[in-house]
């Protein structure tokens, strides 16, 4: 049986914080950042904690890590209490929170990572292993950033060796928040591929927060969707996007002159979309049923005068799922 690597059990936070009223006056004003927040990860999986700014990810990270005290609710990492037992849980966590925190900028790669290695309590020549394994796994060295000042560094390579830095100790758990942000995609791959050999080949269980929905269904074995501090939706990509209305998007791209709005008068659509560029129209349509209307709009297009470019029906996408969710709100 797998093993619990992290479990929480209805977090809660509220933030004080003080809203301006006029030039002198200002207001206090409670934050509830976290309403009651409960899951669990297990060891060898990748889960997703997906959620509009402002729902409460970052939060739950910081708890999780012993950054933050929750107001209410518990958390263990490995059985470890992440407030009475801070030390042990750090002890079993690698976090990789703001891209350049905490790295020093006229040391290089390799120095920082000796620097923080030696922090953690490894010396000698296991240190040296492991500083030159992590600079290999990275590929640091093949970019050249193992002996560049850090404040050389690109984006990518800050992001690199904040992986690295998060990997020092082998942890069997990862906190990853927003690990890609910003990225070129060749550092971002690297990052995912990574993220997801950790987890399904070494055993980590690893909890990673991203805004990008196309990577969340690469990486993520489950997923938590946050909204105003509540769960609102939790499973795999594919059950997620069965939890929603299947809703479909009929995808057109039309040539002509006329105006288009006419077409869609006694159309029977959810939404309609319609974005003009360079003599053509590309046009959503949201339906339930596609079949339905399919044949009555071709026709419409055509006899207006329509050139029919290209036309798919898509499936809903995570991104659909995420979209719902934060529009429908908190589900009471
Ligand atoms: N130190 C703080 N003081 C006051 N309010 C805060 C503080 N940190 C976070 N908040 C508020 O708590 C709520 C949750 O914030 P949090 O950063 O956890 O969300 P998030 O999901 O990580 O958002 P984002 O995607 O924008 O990073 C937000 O309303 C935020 O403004």
């Amino acid at each position: 049986m797998r093993r619990e690597a992290i479990v929480a059990e209805d977090l809660k936070k509220r933030y004080m914080t003080k809203k301006r009223k006029g030039l002198l006056r200002s207001e206090k004003q409670v934050v509830e950042a976290l309403r009651g927040i409960s899951f669990k990860i297990y060891e060898g999986e990748v889960v997703g904690l997906l959620g509009p700014n402002g729902a409460g990810k970052t939060t739950t990270v910081k708890i999780i890590s012993t950054l933050l005290i929750p107001d209410e609710g518990n958390a263990w990492v490995y059985g470890y209490h992440v407030v009475n037992e801070a030390k042990k849980v750090r002890e079993k966590l690698g976090v990789m929170l703001t891209v350049e925190k905490g790295f020093y900028g006229k040391l290089t790669g390799r120095e920082n990572l000796e620097y923080f290695g030696a922090l953690y309590g490894l010396k000698g020549k296991e240190l040296k292993k492991r500083v030159e394994y992590l600079l290999e796994l990275l590929e640091l060295e093949k970019l050249g950033a193992g002996d560049r000042l850090f404040e050389e560094y690109s984006l990518g390579m800050k992001a690199r060796l904040n992986l690295a830095r998060a990997l020092l100790r082998d942890p069997p758990v990862l906190l990853l928040d927003e690990p890609t942000l910003g990225l070129d995609p060749p550092s971002a791959r690297r990052i995912r591929e990574l993220v997801k050999t950790l987890a399904h080949k070494q055993g980590k269980a690893i909890l990673y927060t991203t805004h990008n929905m196309f990577e969340a269904e690469i990486v993520c074995d489950r997923i938590i969707l946050i909204n105003k501090g509540k769960i609102v939706a939790e499973g795999t990509p594919e059950e997620l996007k069965t939890a929603i209305p299947k809703i479909k998007t009929i995808n057109l791209i039309v040539r002509g002159t006329g105006s288009v709005d006419s077409i869609f008068s006694g159309i029977n659509a959810e939404k309609v979309y319609v974005e003009p560029t360079d003599g053509l129209y590309n046009i959503k349509i949201q339906v339930y049923k596609p079949e339905e209307i399919i044949d009555i709009l071709v026709k419409k297009l055509v006899n207006n005068g329509f050139d029919i470019v290209s036309l798919k029906i898509e499936e809903p996408t995570l991104e659909d799922v995420f979209i719902y969710f934060a529009e429908k709100g908190v589900k009471q």
